[in-house]
């Protein structure tokens, strides 16, 4: 709801939001003429709702092309990617149909670290993970798993814990 060329940002220093249009380089605490103040409410509203941490936990399965193509289970990974995400799909099934949890999974499947945590990663907030993990986690709620998240690290189910 901004005027043409408005967008807003958030000030670190301030812990608030202002108006910084990027041709003229003006940046305002106040919102520019124009402004549709309904849209505005609503704008922030929806922001309050996306949360500025979460907890997830994963299973990680790396193939070939993963960034760092070995983990605790196996010191040289090679299956393909379309290996990994037949495997990953056959433990979504087994979660889906309530036989095991993603943390059971994980403990012994995961390909990461956090294995030994059921692949809790714990919290982190923006701009901790890879930007595939980070949108697949935050628009989560709580208790939902995602469906097969591609990253430089492998193929992941997420599940937010908090
Ligand atoms: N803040 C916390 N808890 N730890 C730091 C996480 C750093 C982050 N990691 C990831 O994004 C991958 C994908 C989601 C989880 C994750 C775990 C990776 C996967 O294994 P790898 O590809 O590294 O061998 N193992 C650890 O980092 C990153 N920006 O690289």
């Amino acid at each position: 709801g901004l005027p043409e060329g408005w967008e807003i940002r958030k000030s670190k220093t301030h812990n608030r939001h202002y108006y910084f249009n990027p041709s003229t380089k003006q940046s305002v605490w106040d919102p520019p003429e124009g402004t549709n103040t309904d849209q505005l409410k609503e704008y922030f509203s929806a922001l309050k709702e996306e949360p500025t941490q979460v907890r997830a936990a994963h299973l990680l399965v790396k193939h070939n092309q993963s960034r760092n193509p070995s983990s605790w289970k196996n010191d040289n990974i090679t299956i393909s990617k379309q290996e990994a995400i037949d495997i990953l799909k056959g433990y979504e099934q087994r979660i889906k149909s309530g036989e095991v949890t993603l943390t059971d999974l994980a403990q012994t499947e995961s390909d990461c670290s956090s294995h030994k945590r059921g692949g809790d990663l714990g919290f982190f907030t923006k701009g901790q993970m890879q930007p595939p993990f980070e949108k697949a986690a935050f628009g989560l709620k709580v208790g939902e798993m995602s469906g097969i998240v591609e990253t430089n690290s492998g193929v992941h189910l997420v599940q937010r814990l908090g």
